[in-house]
């Protein structure tokens, strides 16, 4: 197993694995941490092409990218699992709950769409980057991110994430970016099985709430939740995420951890 993974929590709670955006690592869910934690093994592993987690050496895409995911989980024994990821980490837990729903309970999908942005503009990134390398996509990041509310509130947090994508792997970066040209869930949506909880960013101008609503309103079996923020919600309103998350994948489980 050559992907960057970590497993914190009570060894005897039900898994939670959680799946980074584009331009971030596992360091993204740290204000979640401590509450998942009190509920759940939580697995955080890093994307491909992100952090120590390298490229396959072969074309990607989004279902390579969900297939790592079940590849981690057999590694590591994990017949079931609950599932939060945002934005990217999001498009993956919707094409795992297409694809392996027996191996999910519920699943959380945030700040995402069944297809994010235009194939050319992802292709064009892609080549900015391998060429350019990755300033030229960190100086836009904040605002990609954030409202200009938070950026003026929170610096701290927000050039943190901005020094972590310039230390990224452009080559890494890029893959990812070509993964998204090309990953289109739109015919997908209306097969997944699984409960989904959507959340959506009020301000979010990646994946808007009418992509959530798209969604919802296909999917079997999902439910939206708005949060007063921009694209990176569970940064921006961690609390309002944290709480949205475990009350959605907690409920009629009798699976509580106590302090
Ligand atoms: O463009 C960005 O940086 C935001 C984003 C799009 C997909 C993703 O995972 O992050």
């Amino acid at each position: 197993m050559d992907l960057e993974y970590r497993l914190d929590g009570p060894a005897n709670a039900p898994v939670l694995v959680l799946s980074n955006s584009l331009g971030t690592t596992w360091t993204m869910w740290d204000a979640q941490f401590t509450d998942f934690n009190k509920y759940f093994r939580v697995l955080r592993y890093n994307t491909r092409g992100h952090g120590n987690s390298p490229l396959n050496g072969g074309k990607m895409s989004l279902a390579s990218l969900g297939k790592d995911v079940i590849d981690l989980m057999n590694h590591l024994n994990i017949e079931k699992a609950s599932f939060c990821g945002i934005s990217l980490g999001g498009m993956t837990g919707m094409w795992l709950n297409r694809h392996y729903p027996t191996h999910f309970n519920r699943l959380v999908v945030a700040n995402t769409a069944a297809k994010i942005g235009d194939t050319d503009a992802w292709l064009t990134r892609a080549k900015t980057v391998r060429t350019e390398g990755m300033q030229s996509v960190a100086d836009g990041s904040a605002s990609r991110w954030f409202t200009k509310d938070y950026i003026r509130a929170r610096p701290g947090i927000v050039d943190a994430l901005v020094d972590g994508i310039e230390q990224l792997d452009p080559l890494g970066y890029a893959a990812c970016c070509e993964v998204l040209a090309y990953a289109d869930l739109r015919e997908e949506v209306a097969k997944m099985e699984r409960p989904m909880l959507v959340i959506a960013g009020e301000h979010d101008p990646v994946t808007t709430l009418a992509e959530a609503e798209w969604i919802i309103e296909r999917a079997s079996d999902a439910q939206i939740c708005l949060v007063p923020a921009s694209h990176l919600s569970n940064i921006a309103c961690p609390v309002m995420f944290s709480r949205q998350t475990l009350n959605y994948l907690t409920s009629g489980a009798t699976h509580v951890i106590n302090d």
